[in-house]
């Protein structure tokens, strides 16, 4: 394969940010065919991707078009199974934006079909793991100078979310990136992880819990204390701290100017997760593209999003139990050992 020629299915916000990012910015690749079950954002999505771009609303025509050899899922979690299976049917390498799937149930299909066509072919939107602040971390801890770590302390907090947000969401679609990252950040597994409700943010006026708290222990013992905390009002603000046994390695938000003005020292925060990390989506996609043209895959595999979503599940139970929870994978099958 020279070059990927892409259908993209579902043209919403970060649809229509990849669309643009891979007909401008990445090598080897160009969006041919882009669908959405509404045919005005199929059609917004065409607009950016340019002239000539094909146009549908049902997501397997434009899977198995025979001009499409690669596919991208931008639709809502909930609804990645679907075109997720028809590619993997098709052949054709996908990347499918987080979470591989909202449950555990739907991730492994995905992974037991993947594994029945013998082929390695979905690859995870989990930027993070490109992103060039956590492989820095990486890289401090993997050198071992620190020592091992023992307490990892994350915020993942946003502005505000819309309506349709739940409770479950702050698990499947928010703190399922610390999720994926942290483990791979510290080579190790989840073991068992427990959420807990503080008082909610009296901003909130549906019956959303917010903000969490996510207690998560890993198999080799490593304690990680994450705030999700999505009403904040003050900005997109993601932070990082591994405490090791001899030192302390923390990421925070990337840095502003700092400013002195008005007998304050302020420093601006981000507005939100496009610009946070959007280096790290193109540094993404890019290496999607270059693995897929090998016949290959990059970053997290359909097993890491299975494993990430059987987390999840736990989390969720956890909001209703209250008490910690068993991550159970059954162990890597050998087809997805690297
Ligand atoms: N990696 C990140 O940081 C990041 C950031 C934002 C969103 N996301 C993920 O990207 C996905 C999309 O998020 P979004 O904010 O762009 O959502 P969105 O709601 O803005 O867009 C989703 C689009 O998919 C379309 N759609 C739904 N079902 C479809 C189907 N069966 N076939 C074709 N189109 C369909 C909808 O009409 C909509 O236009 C989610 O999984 C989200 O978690 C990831
Ligand atoms: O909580 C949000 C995350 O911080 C972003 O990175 C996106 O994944 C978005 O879809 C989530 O709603």
């Amino acid at each position: 394969m020279e070059n990927l020629n892409i259908a993209l299915i579902g043209c919403g916000m970060i649809g229509r940010e990849h669309i643009e990012r891979i007909q401008n910015r990445i090598r080897g690749a160009k969006i041919v065919a882009v669908c959405d079950v509404f045919e005005e954002g199929a059609k917004k999505g065409a607009e950016i991707a340019g002239a000539g771009t094909k146009i549908y609303t049902d997501f397997n025509e434009a899977i198995n078009d025979p001009d499409v050899n690669a596919v991208v899922v931008t639709t809502p979690g909930q609804f990645h199974k679907g075109p997720v299976l028809a590619a993997i049917k098709a052949g054709k390498p996908v990347f499918s934006e987080k979470p591989l799937a909202n449950t555990a149930a739907d991730g492994k299909e995905i992974v037991e079909a993947e594994m029945a066509g013998g082929k390695h072919l979905v690859q995870v939107g989990f930027m993070r793991r490109y992103d060039r602040g956590y492989r820095q971390v990486k890289e401090l801890i993997d050198s071992g100078k620190f020592g091992a770590p023992m307490v990892i302390k994350c915020t993942h907090r946003a502005d505000g979310v819309a309506d349709d947000y739940t409770t479950a969401m702050a698990v499947t679609d928010t703190a399922i990136h610390e999720i994926d990252v942290l483990p791979w950040l510290v080579n190790d597994e989840w073991d068992e992880v427990q959420c807990i409700m503080p008082k909610t943010n009296s901003k909130v006026k549906n019956a959303l819990k917010d903000p969490q708290i996510m207690i998560m222990k890993t198999k080799g013992g490593i304690i990680n204390m994450l705030e999700v905390n999505v009403n904040c009002g003050f900005g997109y603000d993601i932070n990082c701290e591994v405490v090791c046994e001899n030192g302390v390695v923390n990421l925070p938000c990337p840095s502003f100017p700092t400013v002195r003005y008005a007998n304050e020292v302020s420093t601006k925060i981000e507005d939100n997760w496009i610009l946070r990390f959007i280096d790290s989506y193109d540094v993404e996609i890019q290496d999607w593209v270059d693995h897929a043209l090998k016949g290959e895959t990059g970053g997290s595999s359909a097993w890491d999003g299975y494993v990430a979503s059987i987390t999840a599940d736990a989390l969720v139970k956890s909001q209703t139990s209250g008490v910690p929870e068993k991550v159970v994978t059954g162990g890597t099958p050998d087809f997805y050992k690297k």
